[in-house]
């Protein structure tokens, strides 16, 4: 990204942002509440075109490229919300929310066309493997809304893996989740990431963001304020200002910190 932004009427939700997200690496994006996370995953993934500034992907400028370009190119995301459908089976789901969001053609796949009957084999073999990569190979048959909460957070990566990506955006995947589930949770993307996916993502859980990401990039007022390792930032007087000065939000450092505690609890 390269001197990214968007600006809302008056409101420069991201300003002049310059960075990169390391192939291979897991890059966390945090910063207080509105400090414009989500709406660098929204220019990220083409849901919003920026207002200044490029994004180059492997060499190519895909700023102004439509969601499903952009997927084509190799960058998947996941939801805050996943958006999964609950009386389908999880391998339908993962069939029909990998179709949407790469041909644009949800009315191909409600309606069951004949293109889409035809591409049907081949997007089933690709939900098959993105389901074995969650850990879900298992429970392909079962109706999404029956599984757990972690189960549908699963079908969630899944449908964002069925696309084949290189580049996995994963938006809050912790949101909602216990400390168990959490650290299950840490442990498939770090599978994920061994295999060779590059991920980027946005949570306020500071247990997972500090055991898992290699670098950390910090939001403020839309604009980035430092990068670094997780003991680089965690030190970055600039960093600590916007968690705990005055210009934070209330219940900031509560939600950032809250969750470190049970996590570590057992091992103290
Ligand atoms: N579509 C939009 N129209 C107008 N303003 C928007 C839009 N999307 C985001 N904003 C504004 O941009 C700023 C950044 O919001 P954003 O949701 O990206 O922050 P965030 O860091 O993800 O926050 P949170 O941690 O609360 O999810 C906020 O002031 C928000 O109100």
């Amino acid at each position: 990204m390269d001197g990214l932004g968007i600006r809302f009427g008056g409101n420069h939700a991201v300003r002049d942002v310059s960075a990169a997200l390391p192939a291979g690496q897991i890059t966390a994006i945090i910063g207080p509440n509105g400090a414009g996370k989500s709406t660098f995953f929204n220019l990220i993934s083409g849901f919003y075109v920026p207002t200044s500034g490029r994004i180059r992907f492997q060499g190519e400028d895909i700023t102004r490229l439509k969601t499903h370009q952009v997927v084509g190119r190799g960058i998947a995301r996941t939801f805050q919300t996943t958006t999964i459908y609950k009386e389908l089976s999880v391998l339908d789901g993962v069939m029909i929310g990998h179709r949407v969001r790469t041909r644009a053609g949800l009315l191909d796949a409600l309606l069951r066309t004949g293109r889409e009957r035809r591409d049907e084999e081949g997007s089933r073999d690709g939900a098959m493997a993105a389901l074995a990569r969650v850990g879900l190979a298992d429970q392909a048959a079962r109706p999404a809304g029956a599984l757990t909460q972690e189960g549908q957070k699963r079908v969630g990566i899944a449908m964002a893996l069925a696309s084949n990506p290189k580049l996995l955006l994963l938006d809050e995947p912790a949101a909602g989740m216990n400390p168990e589930e959490t650290v299950r949770l840490m442990a498939l993307i770090r599978d994920l990431v061994s295999g060779g996916l590059t991920v980027a993502l946005v949570e306020h859980k500071m247990s997972l963001v500090m055991g898992l990401a290699d670098h950390i990039l910090v939001l403020h007022h839309g604009q980035k304020i430092a990068q670094g390792t997780p003991a680089q930032v965690s030190r970055d007087p600039a960093v600590i200002e916007a968690y705990l000065g005055g210009h934070a939000h209330g219940g900031q450092m509560g939600q950032a910190t809250a969750p470190a505690a049970p996590t570590g609890a057992p091992h103290a």
